[in-house]
């Protein structure tokens, strides 16, 4: 401190207990009087260092331009405020000061006092600042999620990232400084006040489902998030978007997946039942009433059978397209899987009886719609169907009811002969229930072998020798005793049982030949067995290799087999049914055609047919003895036998006057109740044991 103003103590005081840095300068000569020792203290240097040296040549400045300008302001002004600078330490250190200047009177003298402060942590915390900011605006761009920044108060849009652009086409200069809803960015704006209420409640979004709409118009489907910060001194809103509409699309196909048919698109079982809930409801409420019409397409398994699958799928297309066609916007058409739809007629009004009118009309309409002819891949095909209707309210209040009784009601139609509609009546579960039962016990027979063969033997008259059998499956039920297969052979079909029953069939078959041949020694050449095949077994794709292994397991020839198809069998699919022929011909087995007469019998088809044996249907046999037009049709069937070279049977023959018609014919093999009806084993072999003696055995009774 100069001697000059140590006589000033008050300010002395004050000078050396400042704590900032301060350094006091003569104006006239720029002579450094005093500095104190916080000044020492933050700069590292003596008072020796710098007192009494011209301020100029004190090695605390760093630059002496910004010294010049310091002292110029002072001195014009009188003071300065924040000069930033950088004043070099005594160890060479430059630290970042912010000088405040002012001009005193000390004890007289014109004096700069100079305070110096350290702004070193400021400095490093803007730097800190400045970096993260950097880095925040690098996140902000170059991230992979679009981002948003809003201005907090006006809701304007103050940034978008590359990623928004790029998701939503808009450029920045086409959207900063306007809202999201000047924009047009909201798919609903009128979900906007909400979820802003939302964000200022809870500080925050997350995830929010948002539908926004780009630039060209397209739907985003987004999950928001927002937050508010602080860059710089603004308060900004920061969103970032996640686009879900991918997700979305996947979610909603799934879940369309779930309640529609792939194959129609139609609802399936899950939806209908959702709508029928919904309208048993509405209708309550509204006095209005629903009907269930549960459909059935005819004889469908053939189309598919016979046509192959890719065609059944095309008529079911065809036919949904047609109900579809035929109802209301407000009605639904069902698949339930197969060939079962359901058509859901809603809003019907009325009393009972209009209702059921209505449902009625309904239903004709579509059955006519469903029977108009249709062309599937080249084919000409003309179907029929049969529904069964169950009336709301009358006939349930359940969608299970309901569903329940249209079924019942169907399987009434089908019961009494399809292509109809039938309301469900509450005796028809009898019915259904029995059918039940029938199935269920059937099944019970297949595990428990409860099945048996019967033979009817079949003759040559001119000899009255036993040429064949006819192998007829019979029921040994355990309660009702022996039973034929009129009771229960269109369940096996319909059930598909028949498949396992058949192929049980044919093993018994075979290896009762094998019987016949070894223990009886009936000679090859003069027995065959014939085995009446269903339809539904003979189109198994394995059908061939099945007679081939039976035929093979039990050893017998061939030829000793014949087997008992009908007429409409090969025409559902003369290519298929052909050439299975062909190669079991080629084996050696033999077929007959049964009950030929009863359906096409035509020229044509028969000569394409590798086809032994024609059987000349009972129905003409019972009245040909009489002259009449049966008489001719079974004259008409010998001729074309003759004439294609084709072997007889008649079969049915129950009178010596029919057998003598048809021997005029010279039709002489026949089987009938004449002979004998079906038998078991044991006594079938008493015909063959040995064979001439049994019959004459026979004929002696
Ligand atoms: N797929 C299979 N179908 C089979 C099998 N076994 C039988 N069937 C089919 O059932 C139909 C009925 O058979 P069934 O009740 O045994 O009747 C046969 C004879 O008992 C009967 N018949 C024989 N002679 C007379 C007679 O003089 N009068 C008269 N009223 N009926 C008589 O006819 C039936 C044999 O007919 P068909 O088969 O046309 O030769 C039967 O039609 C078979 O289709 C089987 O294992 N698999």
């Amino acid at each position: 401190m100069s001697s000059r103003i140590a006589s000033d103590e008050g300010f002395i005081t004050l000078f050396h207990r400042l704590p900032i840095a301060c350094i006091l300068t003569r104006v006239s000569d720029n002579e450094v009087l005093a500095i104190n020792p916080a000044f020492e203290q933050l700069f590292g240097w003596r008072a020796e260092d710098i007192i009494s040296h011209s301020s100029a040549d004190i090695p605390a400045w760093s630059s002496q331009q910004q010294r010049e300008q310091l002292l110029e302001t002072v001195n014009r002004e009188g003071r300065i405020d924040q000069f930033e600078t950088r004043f070099r330490c005594r160890d060479g250190e430059l630290k970042p000061c912010l000088l405040y200047a002012e001009l005193i009177d000390v004890s007289g003298q014109a004096c700069r006092l100079l305070m110096a402060h350290d702004i070193s942590d400021r400095i490093t915390s803007e730097h800190a600042l400045k970096r993260s900011e950097a880095k925040f605006a690098a996140l902000f761009q170059d991230s992979p999620e679009p981002y948003m920044l809003f201005e907090k108060q006006s809701a304007q849009i103050a940034e978008i990232n590359r990623s928004f652009t790029e998701l939503f086409g808009y450029q920045a200069a086409d959207i900063v400084g306007k809202t999201a809803l000047e924009i047009g960015l909201w798919r609903h704006p009128e979900k906007r006040p909400a979820t802003i209420a939302k964000l200022l409640r809870d500080n925050r979004l997350r995830n929010e489902p948002i539908d926004f709409v780009t630039q060209d118009g397209h739907v985003l489907h987004c999950e928001a998030s927002s937050n508010f910060i602080l860059i710089g001194d603004e308060r900004r809103t920061l969103t970032s978007l996640k686009d879900v509409t991918e997700q979305k699309q996947v979610e909603a196909r799934i879940k369309h997946q779930a309640f529609h048919d792939a194959l129609t698109d139609l609802p399936n079982r899950l939806l209908l039942h959702d709508r029928i809930h919904q309208h048993l409801a509405l209708g309550e409420r509204h006095g209005l009433s629903c009907a269930l019409l549960f459909f059935d397409l005819d004889h469908f398994k053939r189309i598919n059978d016979s046509l192959g699958h890719s065609c059944g799928d095309a008529v079911l297309q065809e036919v949904s397209q047609r109900l579809l066609g035929r109802v209301r916007r407000a009605d639904t058409v069902a698949r339930l899987g197969g060939d079962e739809f359901v058509v859901l007629l809603t809003g019907l009004k009325g009393d009972h009886p209009q209702v059921a009118e209505q449902a009625r009309l309904s239903a004709e309409q579509l059955l006519h719609a469903v029977a108009a002819p249709m062309t599937i891949k080249g084919h000409n095909l003309q179907l029929s169907c049969s529904i069964g209707i169950a009336l709301a309210s009358q006939h349930g209040d359940t969608p299970e009811d309901l569903l329940k009784h249209a079924d019942t009601a169907l399987y009434g139609v089908k019961a009494n002969g399809r292509n109809s509609i039938a309301f469900f009546e509450p005796q028809m579960q009898i019915v259904v229930s029995q059918r039940l039962q029938l199935e269920t016990e059937l099944r019970q027979a297949l595990v428990e072998q409860q099945f048996c063969l019967h033979y009817q033997p079949q003759i040559d008259a001119r000899g009255q020798r036993v040429i064949g059998a006819e192998a007829l499956l019979r029921w040994q039920h355990p309660d009702k005793g022996l039973i034929g297969p009129g009771t229960f052979m269109h369940v096996l079909e319909e059930s598909g049982m028949i498949l396992q029953a058949g192929h049980w069939v044919l093993l018994q078959a075979c290896h009762f030949i094998a019987r016949l041949l070894g223990e009886c020694k009936l000679a090859p050449d003069s027995f065959s067995l014939s085995v009446n095949i269903s339809p539904r077994q003979f189109r198994q794709s394995d059908f061939v290799a099945q007679v081939d292994a039976a035929v093979r397991e039990s050893g017998i020839p061939a030829n000793c087999l014949k087997l008992e198809i009908t007429e409409s069998m090969v025409i559902q699919n003369i290519k298929d049914t052909v050439s299975k022929m062909h190669e079991l011909r080629a084996m050696g087995i033999r077929f007959a055609i049964d009950d030929f007469g009863t359906g096409y019998s035509s020229l044509s088809y028969l000569k394409r047919l590798p086809v032994d044996l024609l059987k000349i249907d009972q129905s003409f046999i019972h009245d040909c003895a009489q002259e009449g037009n049966d008489a001719e049709i079974v004259r008409a069937i010998i001729a074309m036998a003759r004439s294609l070279k084709l072997e007889l049977i008649a079969e049915g023959v129950e009178t010596a006057e029919q057998l003598a018609f048809l021997q005029q014919q010279d039709c002489h093999a026949y089987q009938g109740y004449l002979f004998s009806p079906a038998v078991a084993e044991e006594p079938f072999l008493q015909f063959i044991l040995p064979a001439q003696s049994n019959i004459d055995a026979h004929e002696s009774r």
